[in-house]
């Protein structure tokens, strides 16, 4: 089955979004997590890596208007709000880490909740399409979504999220707890979703399978870029291979991360240069 066709409920019609972000800073009140941070989010799917505490999920809070954030933030081409609501209407769409189910509301209910921005006859129609994207669903319409397993947990949530019809979809770690084989089905999630026209950025942990099925990457080190690149060049870089994949670079994959594609500097010596804070 094709999952994810680019119906016009995906693609709305619209271009596809593009987000650049100019010298981001943001943390939690005087605390600063993210220091001047630039990157660019294409249409495709970009993964964001990085240790815990990095401040990967503090980046997609930003982004998403959970958190103030200073800098520049334009989606494509537009400054983007700062306002949690009207992000949302811009057609950006959050699944955090967590999924914020609600537990004692069925599956369908669940969904609804996501498009109630939307009248009832367009509503009924994106949750028909649910059903499509996500056959496991429609056998689950009435089951509770507490009672559900963590990884069809998280097919609600990234379910309900498609429900606003999203231009760009943020995903914060969908395989955090997920056995090996559901966290394969997420991520060809994803990878649907951005193929069907739909720009993703995925906060991942899971370095190498969210590289397999990335087109571009960033890694975060204590709210700093280390690295970026294509997922394919990055997933062969020795930054990488040493820091994430537990690998001991060779001379290829050193040549790797010196292309111009992919800006990879030592993490000690950027730490040191940055002055430790320890986070
Ligand atoms: N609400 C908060 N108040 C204060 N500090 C916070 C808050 N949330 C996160 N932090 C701190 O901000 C830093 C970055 O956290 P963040 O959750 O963004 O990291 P992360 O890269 O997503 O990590 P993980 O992979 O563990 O989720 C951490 O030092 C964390 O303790």
């Amino acid at each position: 089955m094709m999952w994810f066709e680019p119906t016009p409920f995906v693609l709305g019609g619209t271009t596809r979004a593009h987000l650049q972000v100019n010298g981001l800073s943001a943390g939690y009140g005087a605390f600063l997590v993210l220091r001047n941070l630039s990157l660019e989010i294409k249409p495709g799917l970009t993964v964001i890596l990085g240790p815990n505490g990095a401040g990967k999920t503090t980046l997609l809070k930003a982004l998403s208007g959970l958190i103030a954030r200073q800098g520049e933030v334009l989606l494509n081409g537009e400054d983007l709000p700062t306002k949690t609501n009207e992000i949302v209407q811009r057609g950006m769409a959050l699944v955090a880490e967590g999924r914020q189910l609600f537990p004692q509301m069925t599956v369908t209910e669940n969904l609804e909740l996501g498009g109630w921005l939307c009248s009832k006859a367009e509503r009924a129609r994106r949750m028909e399409q649910a059903f499509v994207d996500f056959p496991k669903l429609r056998e689950r319409t009435q089951q509770l979504a507490g009672t559900m397993s963590g990884g069809e947990q998280q097919m609600v949530a990234v379910a309900r999220a498609m429900m606003s019809a999203p231009r760009l979809l943020m995903l914060d770690e969908p395989s955090l707890g997920l056995a090996p084989k559901m966290v394969d089905e997420l991520l060809a999630i994803a990878r649907r979703i951005a193929d069907a026209g739909t720009t993703v950025l995925m906060v991942e942990q899971n370095v190498k399978k969210a590289l397999a099925v990335a087109d571009r990457g960033y890694v975060l080190e204590r709210g700093t870029l280390v690295a970026s690149g294509p997922a394919a060049l990055l997933a062969r870089s020795s930054v990488i291979r040493e820091a994430y994949l537990g690998a001991a670079a060779n001379e290829s994959t050193k040549a790797i991360t010196t292309q111009p594609t992919v800006r990879a500097e030592p993490v000690e010596a950027l730490r040191r240069a940055q002055g430790e804070r320890v986070l």
